[in-house]
C-alpha cells in the first residue's frame, strides 16, 4: 500500500480552534542563527490548506497552511537582508528565507490583482499560538503536480473532509465569488 499522505503537521492530529482573540504576533523562520521575523499587527484571514506548488510547505506536507493580513499590518524586523523573491514574475511574490527556504510573506504588487492589499503568510511560523484554523482547502488536484498520484486523490479528500477541511480544486466560494465580482466591476459588467 503507498504511505500515507500527510496533509500539513498543523492539522494532521485534527484542526485545532484558534483562541478567539488572536490579534497579531511575529513569524520567525527555521534558522538557528540570526532569523528573519516578520511582525503582524492584524488577527489572519481565509486561512486555508493549499495543495499549490507554489505555496511553501514543511517537509512531508503535501499541503501549505496559508492565510492573508493586510500588507499594511505587516513590516518584518529582523534579517530582512536574508529575504529573496522566489519568481519575481508571479503573481504573488514570495519573500523567502536564503538560509532556511521558508516562505516568509507573499506579496501582490500588481494593484488590478483581486487580492491586491493582501500579502499571505504561513501562520505556523508565528511564535505565538491561538490563530484561527484553517477553513477549508483550496487547490487539491495541484498536489498532483508535485508528485502525489492520481490514484490517492479520493484518499486525501476524504482525509481532508474528516478534518473537516472542505476540498476545492481552486479557492473556496467566496473567495471565486470575490475574484468574479473583481473582474465583473473592471470590465463595467457591474457597476465599481
Ligand atoms: N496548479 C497550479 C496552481 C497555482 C495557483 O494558482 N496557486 C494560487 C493559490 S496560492 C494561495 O492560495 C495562486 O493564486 N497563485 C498565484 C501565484 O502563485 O503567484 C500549481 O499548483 O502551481
Ligand atoms: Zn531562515
Ligand atoms: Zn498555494
Amino acid at each position: 500500500m503507498a504511505d500515507a499522505v500527510h496533509i500539513h503537521p498543523a492539522v494532521d492530529a485534527g484542526v485545532k480552534p484558534g483562541s478567539g482573540s488572536f490579534n497579531g504576533g511575529t513569524l520567525v523562520c527555521k534558522c538557528a542563527q540570526d532569523p528573519v521575523k516578520v511582525r503582524i499587527d492584524s488577527n489572519i484571514a481565509y486561512n486555508h490548506a493549499c495543495g499549490c506548488t507554489k505555496c511553501w510547505k514543511p517537509e512531508g506536507a503535501a499541503f501549505s497552511v496559508v492565510a492573508v493580513v493586510p500588507r499594511d499590518k505587516l513590516h518584518v524586523t529582523a534579517n530582512e537582508n536574508k529575504l529573496q523573491v522566489v519568481d519575481p514574475n508571479a503573481a504573488i511574490q514570495r519573500h523567502a528565507c536564503k538560509g532556511c527556504g521558508v516562505h516568509m510573506y507573499g506579496r501582490i504588487e500588481n494593484k488590478s490583482h483581486p487580492f491586491y492589499g493582501f500579502d499571505f503568510i504561513h501562520p505556523e511560523l508565528f511564535q505565538e499560538s491561538g490563530w484561527p484554523p484553517p477553513e477549508f482547502a483550496a487547490f487539491v488536484s495541484s498536489v498532483i503536480e508535485s508528485g502525489v498520484k492520481p490514484d490517492q486523490m479520493a484518499g486525501i479528500r476524504s482525509r481532508l473532509k474528516e478534518l473537516g477541511l472542505e476540498p476545492y480544486d481552486c479557492l473556496s466560494p467566496p473567495l471565486m465569488d470575490a475574484i468574479a465580482t473583481h473582474v465583473a466591476k473592471a470590465s463595467g459588467v457591474l457597476a465599481a
